[in-house]
């Protein structure tokens, strides 16, 4: 679960790296004199969307004057960088020691066919993935218990023809490891955590290890390019409820990166892999770029607004423009799979536009899976072995595969710049995270109710006929 020894870091290191787009920042913040320069002056950094402001008393707020929206009970930003309105780093001492850790949140997976039905068992007993009106709340539990029963079978059969189990903790730890290397690289030691929804290491255990080491200040960085409910939504969720019931995770300065689809590493990561596949083709031009996404029900999307598909669409189309400025100009699609259940999932599936273009007959296919940066159940066997068994069938004759970004280089070295960035912006959690664009709107609206009302109250007590009829009903 762990993936790091020992670190110390100190204030100014957090400053130095604060922004890898902004030079001048570096500059600044290299200065010793960060935390007792007793000067006011305060230096404006640019950075993709947010407005950050660092003064040299040693005092770092951020502010997010557009990005910000309302979601689900959550302070959301889409851009990613951080959850959070706004902080502040306050120093006495001229350098601050902080001990900083990295939470990977990710989904888990059975490490045995045994695993297998109790690891359903929690994922269909997760409210965010099993949506069920308030009411029917009570019967989650034993929907989970019949639903993980019914669905074993199955589930089995695929993660025995990828070797008896989900290589996703592996993986994930590998990635942990590569992350905590590329942050020291960057000079900021930090200790790096897993924190699994639905199987082990689970969330808890990892909060606890987190809890032992006396780490001082979090960033949570979710392994989903792109944000749902029932991912990243869910574990920030859980999250939030230990964090919440407990005094020093309450105070302990958190930042919390929502999504980073958008992230330049990522997409010319992405476009790297694609790129390097191509040429595997008799006729590379003529390949179809086909991204497959795991879908969620269209109900998350159109009723409780995830922004998932929309991420989705904003993430491939930053990947053909990054292809695009590489001379590469491929046709491309996108298709939803991995559907579960009865209910309507995001469409085009997966499965149909496979049979579609071979029928249309193209021949080259090239699958990118694009909301998963490990290698799992879903690329080992529903791509790698039904979708292209389907593609084959339906008259595509050349199928590759990219692999997914596991432990690539440039991949992890933006994830660590992320982290670095997210850092100044941590809060705790016991901190409202109301924005105060919200708190002012409450203020209003509490002023507003409490005026007009003490209005009515005074129309309709000190009215004369209120009078006499309240004087009526007395007698
Ligand atoms: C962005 C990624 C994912 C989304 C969105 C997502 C939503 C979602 N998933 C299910 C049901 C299942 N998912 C299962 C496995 C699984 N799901 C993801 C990712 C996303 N899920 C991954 C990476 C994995 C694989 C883990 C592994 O062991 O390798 C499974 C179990 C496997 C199976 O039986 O197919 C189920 C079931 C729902 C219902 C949902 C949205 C509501
Ligand atoms: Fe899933």
């Amino acid at each position: 679960m762990e993936a790091a020894t020992s670190y110390r870091i100190l204030s100014q290191m957090n400053l130095r790296n604060l922004n890898h787009n902004s030079t001048s920042l570096c500059a600044q913040a290299r200065l010793p004199s960060t935390f007792c320069n007793t000067t006011k002056a305060s230096v404006a950094l640019n950075s993709n969307s947010n407005d950050k402001r660092f003064n040299a008393v040693g005092r770092l707020s951020l502010s997010f004057p557009s990005q910000r929206k309302k979601f689900t009970g959550e302070t959301f930003c889409s851009v990613g960088t951080c959850a959070y309105p706004g902080i502040s780093i306050e120093s006495d001492s001229h350098v601050t020691e902080e001990k900083i850790g990295v939470l990977l949140l990710n989904l888990g997976g059975p490490e045995t066919l045994h695993d297998v039905q109790p690891f359903l068992f929690n994922l269909f007993a997760d409210p965010d993935i099993i949506r069920l009106p308030r009411l029917f709340r009570f019967l989650q539990q034993p929907l989970a218990q019949i639903i993980s029963v019914l669905r074993a079978p199955k589930s089995k059969e695929g993660y025995a023809a990828i070797g008896g189990g989900s290589p996703l903790r592996k993986i994930t730890d590998e990635q942990a490891n590569a992350l905590k290397l590329a942050l020291e690289t960057k000079e900021v030691s930090a200790n790096v955590y897993v924190a699994m929804r639905y199987w082990y290491p689970f969330t808890e255990e990892a909060v606890q290890q987190i809890k032992r080491d006396m780490i001082t200040r979090l960033v949570v960085l979710p392994l989903y390019p792109q944000y749902s409910i029932s991912t990243t939504g869910s574990s920030v969720r859980i999250l939030r409820d230990i964090f919440r019931d407990d005094t020093y995770l309450s105070r302990l300065p958190v930042a919390i990166i929502q999504s980073w689809y958008q992230r330049e590493g990522y997409i010319k990561s992405m476009a790297d892999l694609i790129e390097k596949e191509l040429p595997i083709f008799p006729n590379p031009d003529e390949a179809i770029i086909f991204f497959s996404a795991h879908g969620v029900p269209v109900s998350y999307v159109e009723d409780a607004g995830d922004p998932y598909k929309d991420q989705m669409e904003e993430c491939i189309f930053l990947i053909m423009k990054e292809l695009k400025s590489r001379g590469i100009n491929n046709d491309h699609t996108l298709a939803y799979q991995s559907r579960v259940g009865p209910v309507q999932w995001l469409k085009p599936y997966t499965d149909e536009v496979l049979v579609e273009l071979g029928q249309k007959g193209v021949k080259s296919l090239l699958a990118v899976p694009v909301s998963f940066v490990s290698e799992h159940i879903e690329t080992l066997e529903e791509i790698d072995m039904e979708y292209k068994h389907l593609a084959l069938e339906s008259g595509i004759a050349n199928w590759g595969r990219v692999p997914a970004l596991n432990c690539t280089t440039s991949f992890i070295t933006d994830l660590a710049d992320a982290v670095i960035e997210a850092l100044p912006s941590a809060i705790a959690m016991s901190t409202s995270n109301t924005t105060s664009e919200e708190v002012n709107n409450d203020i209003f609206g509490y002023v507003a109710k409490l005026f007009f009302g003490s209005i009515l109250a005074f129309v309709l007590l000190l009215s004369p006929k209120m009078l006499l009829a309240c004087r009526n009903q007395v007698l």
